[in-house]
C-alpha cells in the first residue's frame, strides 16, 4: 500500500475531527450565552418591565427605535417623557434595558449622589478618540484624576485661558472683518454668512492652546493639527451611540467605520507625540531662562512664544514627575484629547445657538448691546477681564436660556449599582443603565411656563431661585458634572461679547424651521445662516 494514501487519509480525518469539534464548541458557546443571557434577563427583565414604557418585544427591544431616523429620536424621547408618569420610562435597546428619568427629584437621586458616578458601556464608543480620560474613566481612576485636576482647571487654567481668549479674539476679529458677506451698519446685507466654521475654529484654537500650552502657529506645523475632531468623528461616534444595531459588538467589529477609527487613533498618537515633545522642550527652555543658562539674544529665546506654565499639560507633566501618582504617557494623552473633544464643540455649539436666538429676537440683542455699551463705552475691542464678564448679567441670562432650549450635550448616562427607589412603586434595579435626556428635562412645563419660548427673564437674579436646582443641567450636576464649566462659560461669554461689540446679527431661518439633531453634541440639522452688519 502507498504510504502517502494513508497519510492523506489520516490528514483528512484529522481535519474532519477539528471541524466537528469547532462546530460543537461553537454550538455549546452560543447555547451557553443564550441560556445565561435569558436567565439573567428573565429575573432582571421582569423587574425592569414593572417600569412603564413603549411597546417592546424580546430580543429586538423597543421596535420604534429601530425604524425611526436618528434625527427624530430626540423628539420621540421628549414625547415619551410627557406621556409616562413623572417622565420615567424604560426602553429596550435590543436586549439591553435603559430607564429614562426626568423629574427634578429623580434627577437629584442619580446625579446628586456620590454613589451613582459610574458611566455606562455606551461611553466606550468614545474611547478610540479620548481613551480613559475623565469622561470615560472607571470610577477609581476617575476619582484619583478628578482630584488631581480640579484645582488647576478652576484656578490657574482660567487665568491662562483669559489671556489666550483675548489674544486669539484679536486675530479672529481681523479675519472676520474681511469676510465679504459682512457689510457696514448703514448698508443692507445681500449675502448670508455661515458663522459656524469661524466659531468652531476659534473655540478649537483657544482650547488647543490652553490645553497643550503651545501657540497655534506652532501647532499648525504639526501635520495632524487639523485632525478632524469635528464632523466625521462626531458621525462615527453618534452612529455607534444612537444606532441600536451597532450595539451588537460583532456588528461593530466588521463595520466599515472600524478602519476610520484606527486612522483616528493613529492621528491622535501623532498629535500627542508632537505636543508632548514640544511642551517638554519649552519647559526646559523655561528652566534655562530662570537659571540664566541661556543667552538672552539666542534665537531659541526669540522664538519662545508660549503661554507660560498653567496649561493642562503642565499639571499632567508636573504630576507625572511624582511617581506616586502613577501618571503614564498613555493617560496624559487620553486626558488631553478628552479636554479637547469635550471643550471645543460644546462651547462652539453654545455660542452658535445663542447667536441664533439673539439673531431671532432682536429685542434681546438690543438689551445685550445696551449692557455692553454701559460697561465698555465706545471701546469696541477691549481686553476683557473676569470682572467684566461677571458684570455682563443680561448676556449671561441669554446664554443660560439658550442652554436650556439647546443644551449642547443632549444625553447623559449612569449605571446604578444598587436598587434606587425613585417612588415607593418605582424602583430602578441595580445594574440598570439610567439615561437623562436633557432637552426633555428642560422642557418640563411644571418648572418652565411656556417651555418653548425663549425668555432670558427666567434666569433673572430675582427669579433663578424659583427653579429647582436639578431641573437645569446643561453642564450635568453633582460630583461628576462638567469640570470645564467655568472655562465653557468664560469662552462663550467672551466670544459673544466681542462679537456683539463689533457686529449685529439677524437670523435668516426661524427657530421653528431649524431642526436639531442629537449627535454626541446637539447641533442644527442644516447650517444656520445670518445677515451680519459691522457696528
Ligand atoms: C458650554 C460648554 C460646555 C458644556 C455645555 C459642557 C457640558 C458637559 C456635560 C453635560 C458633561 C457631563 C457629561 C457626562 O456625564 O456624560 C461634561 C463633562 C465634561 N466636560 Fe464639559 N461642557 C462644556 C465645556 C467644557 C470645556 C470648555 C471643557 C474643558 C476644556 C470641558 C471638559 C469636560 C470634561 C473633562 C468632562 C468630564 C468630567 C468628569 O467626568 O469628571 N467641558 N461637560
Amino acid at each position: 500500500m502507498d504510504t502517502s494514501d494513508g497519510f492523506n487519509l489520516e490528514n483528512k480525518n484529522l481535519k474532519v475531527n477539528v471541524y466537528t469539534s469547532l462546530v460543537a464548541l461553537s454550538v455549546l458557546l452560543v447555547t451557553w450565552i443564550v441560556a445565561s443571557q435569558s436567565l439573567k434577563l428573565k429575573s432582571f427583565g421582569k423587574r425592569i418591565d414593572k417600569i412603564p414604557g413603549p411597546f417592546s418585544v424580546p430580543i429586538l427591544g423597543t421596535l420604534v427605535l429601530i425604524v425611526i431616523p436618528r434625527s427624530e429620536i430626540l423628539e420621540v424621547l421628549v414625547r415619551w417623557t410627557k406621556k409616562f408618569k413623572q417622565g420615567c420610562f424604560r426602553l429596550w435597546l435590543l436586549n439591553e434595558p435603559v430607564v429614562f428619568i426626568s423629574s427634578p427629584d429623580h434627577v437629584q437621586k442619580i446625579l446628586g449622589s456620590k454613589e451613582h458616578v459610574e458611566k455606562t458601556e455606551l461611553y466606550n464608543v468614545l474611547k478610540p478618540l479620548i481613551g480613559n480620560g475623565l469622561i470615560t474613566a472607571d470610577v477609581p481612576s476617575w476619582k484619583a484624576h478628578r482630584r488631581l485636576l480640579i484645582n488647576s482647571v478652576n484656578g490657574k487654567m482660567v487665568n491662562i485661558f483669559m489671556g489666550v481668549c483675548n489674544q486669539t479674539l484679536g486675530t479672529f476679529h481681523d479675519i472676520l472683518s474681511k469676510e465679504p458677506s459682512i457689510v457696514n451698519f448703514d448698508e443692507e446685507p445681500t449675502q448670508r454668512t455661515n458663522l459656524h466654521p469661524f466659531i468652531n475654529r476659534l473655540a478649537f484654537d483657544i482650547i488647543c492652546e490652553t490645553i497643550f500650552g503651545i501657540s497655534k502657529e506652532t501647532l499648525k506645523n504639526s501635520s495632524t493639527y487639523y485632525l478632524n475632531v469635528s464632523h466625521k468623528n462626531k458621525t462615527v461616534m453618534s452612529n455607534r451611540w444612537f444606532s441600536p444595531w451597532l450595539r451588537w459588538k460583532w456588528v461593530w467589529a466588521i463595520h466599515p467605520l472600524k478602519q476610520y477609527e484606527n486612522d483616528v487613533k493613529a492621528a491622535v498618537n501623532e498629535l500627542f507625540d508632537f505636543v508632548v515633545t514640544e511642551r517638554r522642550r519649552l519647559r526646559q527652555l523655561d528652566h534655562d531662562i530662570n537659571t540664566n543658562e541661556i543667552d538672552p539674544e539666542s534665537s531659541a529665546l526669540k522664538s519662545h512664544k508660549h503661554i507660560g506654565r498653567g496649561a493642562l499639560i503642565d499639571t499632567l507633566l508636573d504630576a507625572a514627575e511624582n511617581e506616586e501618582n502613577g501618571i503614564t504617557d498613555e493617560y496624559i494623552k487620553s486626558e488631553l484629547m478628552t479636554f479637547l473633544v469635550a471643550g471645543h464643540d460644546t462651547s462652539s455649539e453654545t455660542i452658535l445657538w445663542t447667536l441664533f436666538m439673539l439673531g431671532s429676537y432682536p429685542e434681546h440683542q438690543e438689551k445685550v448691546n445696551n449692557e455692553l455699551k454701559e460697561i465698555f463705552g465706545s471701546n469696541r475691542n477691549p481686553d476683557l477681564t473676569l470682572d467684566d464678564l461677571s458684570r455682563l448679567t443680561y448676556l449671561d441670562q441669554c446664554v443660560k436660556e439658550t442652554l436650556r432650549i439647546y443644551p449642547s450635550v443632549p444625553l447623559l448616562m449612569r449605571k446604578v449599582n444598587t436598587d434606587v427607589e425613585m417612588e415607593p412603586d418605582l424602583i430602578i434595579p441595580a445594574g440598570t443603565d439610567v439615561a437623562l435626556c436633557i432637552p426633555a428635562i428642560h422642557q418640563n412645563p411644571l418648572i418652565y411656563k411656556d417651555p418653548k419660548k425663549f425668555d432670558p427673564e427666567r434666569f433673572a437674579p430675582d427669579k433663578i431661585a424659583d427653579i429647582h436646582p436639578y431641573a437645569y443641567c446643561p453642564f450635568s450636576l453633582g460630583p461628576r458634572n462638567c469640570i470645564g464649566k467655568r472655562l465653557g462659560e468664560v469662552l462663550t461669554k467672551i466670544v459673544l461679547a466681542r462679537l456683539f461689540l463689533n457686529y449685529s446679527v439677524a437670523s435668516i431661518q426661524k427657530p421653528e424651521e431649524v431642526k436639531i439633531v442629537a449627535e454626541v453634541t446637539l447641533g442644527p440639522s442644516k447650517p444656520i445662516f445670518f445677515y451680519v452688519k459691522k457696528r
